[in-house]
């Protein structure tokens, strides 16, 4: 769905990103990690033409969406005029948009006006407009940053339902790892300019963590390494005669990011 290949952006005469290869299939959800200033948003804005670069970029489809972290709408209508002057339709016409509305709970929105939301809803809204267009291909810059818990919570669950539904290929730009495991099949580390870090979570995880861990929670929160299933055993029993409360993990996002940006200069 997306390819790339020998991809090179600058700014002036630094070099913000490198990415010698990769693809993304149909289907899949990449979650995109790393430090503020690492090239995220530039990998995004390349991707998406909106930025000059060396190298290929190739997508297959012509139906991308897009959804950045602040939208700014006109303020003199509401929002269902907006929406349906936007999408040049009418809610009461049409299903697609009725279920969209109502998928994401903004029916009580729609008489209120843009500035008036909260970020989740805000949120909420671009999502409608830019899902109505059932695009195949999908970037998400941190969608639910500045969203309080709840509202991250809400979003991820229902945008989980919704790509799934639709087979929508997504590379999500976030800060959260919790939003990378709730959503993602692949975790892209981005340090520098440079892919450190391309997989699905759980290879990842048997790489730079190993076959298993314990998080030993309430108490340390410290995370006990383990190669072997009989070793994964042997400190599960240790932590259960010590009467601690514990999780077994094999596709902690932190912890394979921790462990990824290990060693990388800041
Ligand atoms: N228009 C620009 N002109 C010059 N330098 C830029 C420009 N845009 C980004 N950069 C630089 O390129 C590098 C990568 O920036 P980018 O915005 O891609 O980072 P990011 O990972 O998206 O950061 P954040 O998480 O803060 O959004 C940074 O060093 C940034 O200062």
């Amino acid at each position: 769905m997306l390819n790339i290949k020998n991809l090179s952006v600058s700014y002036g005469r630094k070099v913000a990103l490198t990415v010698p290869k990769l693809s993304i299939n149909k289907g899949e959800i990449i979650g995109v990690m790393g430090k503020s200033g690492s090239g995220k948003s530039t990998l995004v804005n390349s991707c998406l033409g909106l930025i000059p670069f060396k190298g290929q970029v190739r997508i297959d489809t012509n139906d991308v969406g897009i959804l950045m972290q602040e939208q700014h709408y006109v303020d003199t209508m509401t929002n269902q005029k907006m929406i349906e002057g936007m999408l040049n339709t009418r809610i009461k016409r049409d299903k697609k948009l009725a279920e969209l509305i109502d998928f994401f709970d903004f029916s009580s929105q729609l008489s209120l006006h843009f500035k008036n939301l909260s970020g989740g809803q805000k949120q909420r809204m671009s999502l409608i407009m830019v899902l109505y267009q059932e695009p195949e291909l999908l970037f998400l810059d941190e969608m639910t940053t500045g969203l309080d818990f709840e509202s991250r919570q809400a979003l991820i669950s229902q945008l989980k339902i919704y790509f799934k539904q639709h087979q929508t290929t997504v590379l999500m730009v976030t800060h959260y790892a919790q939003e990378i495991e709730a959503l993602a099949d692949k975790l892209l580390v981005i340090h520098d300019g440079q892919v450190k870090a391309f997989d699905e979570p759980q290879n990842l995880f048997k790489q730079y963590i190993g076959y298993s861990a314990f998080i030993v929670d309430n108490r340390t929160e410290k995370s006990i390494k383990v190669q072997q299933p009989e070793d994964e055993y042997k400190v599960a029993r240790r932590l259960i005669d010590n009467g601690d409360d514990f999780r077994r993990t094999q596709s902690d996002i932190e912890l394979v990011y921790t462990e990824v940006m290990k060693g990388q200069r800041s």
